[in-house]
């Protein structure tokens, strides 16, 4: 089966989303996510300049073979760019291979190692109250894992902190927001957010939170101490991650459970990790991750160490980038949970989908191929819009990590 085309797709219905599409001679087509937040057009031009010229005429079911040619063939390696481009190729012939099969890809994958994937949500307040009651509401839709973020009074747009309902949104502006942060604030705060949702929740729920890269090792550790006592199914993100050995510091006073990687995007970037069992959760998704061929090696080096996947699921990435990860998660022997931060209904309308949830639960559907698709004309729409994510700076002006 040859690829007879591959175009990019740049959509915004509400945020921009970069979708790769691959056409065959045998009329079988596939779709990736490729979508790098606030860094979109970078993606696209490595797509259309540097790989799609290498894709036509290939052997569409030689996936394997394709990813090694697109990474090993740049002879630069990894990198979020890099490895969005070569994510969106393979999902989009994964795909392929499980629409001519006339299987649901978690089929091809090797099949269902579970009924349907535990999903979290997100729920977010300007303070404390406000948070617990979203809690409530999450709790109402069905959910049963959220994660929880809170204002900090005096802490100008807090992370997780939507400035409306549902759809959270943090790219919304040409220039990045600058927003603040005050590391004492929020440890004063973020402990008492889960006093609260365990007084008034209960045991049951599943509770996470994300730092957001925000904490030096040993902030995150009194962190992790001090939350303790509420049982949050994850700490995520608690410090910054390019210094692996950083996360040892934390473990050693914590057994608040870690979960990191949404920002990986290569094995080797989360190698140490996994093999000296420093975190409890992987977070890397398909889009960010090379694909599902690298998602595999990755579950793979976790499932030895005991370590559970926690594919990483805002609204930046896209409905296909969803659906092949939910995929993914049906198979994985060693699932954990799925981020879910629902799409607004003008994207959901813009890629049709398969996926259902219930119960707390997402299905894949029983589609053949990832069971997601993109309305072209629809797309074509909501032309690209510039979009920044905001960045955060301390009181005293020192730029920090957002
Ligand atoms: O969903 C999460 O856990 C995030 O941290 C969301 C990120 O801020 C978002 O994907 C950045 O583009
Ligand atoms: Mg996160």
């Amino acid at each position: 089966m040859k690829i007879t085309s591959a175009r990019v797709i740049v959509t915004c219905p509400g945020r921009n989303f970069v979708t790769l599409k691959i056409e065959t001679d045998q009329g079988v087509h596939g779709i990736g996510d490729a979508t790098l937040n606030g860094r979109e057009k970078a993606v696209v031009a490595y797509l259309e300049d540097h790989l799609i010229p290498l894709l036509i005429g290939r052997d569409a079911h030689r996936i394997e073979d394709i990813w090694q040619y697109l990474y090993r063939g740049a002879y630069w390696r990894r990198g979020p760019v890099t490895m969005a481009a070569i994510g969106a190729v393979d999902t989009a012939l994964w795909d392929i291979k499980a629409k001519a099969a006339g299987m649901p890809l978690y089929q091809l994958l090797g099949g269902a190692s579970r009924d349907g994937v535990l999903v979290y949500g997100h729920a977010n307040g300007a303070d404390i109250e406000q948070t617990v009651d979203e809690v409530g509401r999450y709790i109402d839709m069905g959910y049963r894992a959220v994660r929880a973020q809170s204002g900090i009074p005096g802490v100008k747009g807090a992370y997780g902190v939507g400035k409306g309902g549902m759809y959270y949104e943090p790219a919304d502006s040409t220039l990045p927001e600058e927003t603040l942060w005050d590391t004492s604030r929020y440890l004063q705060t973020a402990p008492k957010l889960f006093e609260r949702l365990r007084e008034v929740h209960g045991p049951d729920i599943e509770l996470l939170h994300d730092v957001h890269h925000r904490l030096s090792p040993i902030e995150a550790a009194r962190l992790g101490k001090a939350l303790e006592p509420h049982h949050l199914f994850w700490m995520e993100d608690c410090t910054p991650v390019e210094n692996q050995e950083a996360f040892r510091l934390v473990r050693q006073h914590t057994v608040t459970p870690l979960a990191v990687g949404e920002i990986f995007n290569s094995i080797h970037d989360c190698r140490e990790l996994i093999q000296n069992q420093l975190i409890d959760y992987i977070r890397t998704t398909v889009v960010h991750a090379g694909g599902i061929t690298q998602l595999r090696q990755i579950a793979g080096l976790a499932a030895l160490y005991q370590v559970r996947t926690g594919c990483h699921g805002a609204t930046d990435l896209s409905p296909a980038c969803m659906g092949a990860a939910l995929h993914f998660d049906l198979w994985v022997p060693n699932f954990g949970i799925q981020e879910y931060m629902r799409h607004t209904p003008e994207t959901d309308a813009v890629f049709p989908h398969a996926y259902t949830f219930k119960d707390g639960y997402l299905h894949p559907g029983d589609a053949p191929g990832t069971g997601v698709d993109i309305d072209e004309s629809l797309a074509a729409k909501y032309p690209y819009e510039p979009k920044q994510l905001p960045i955060a700076r301390l009181t005293d002006g020192t730029l920090w990590n957002w």
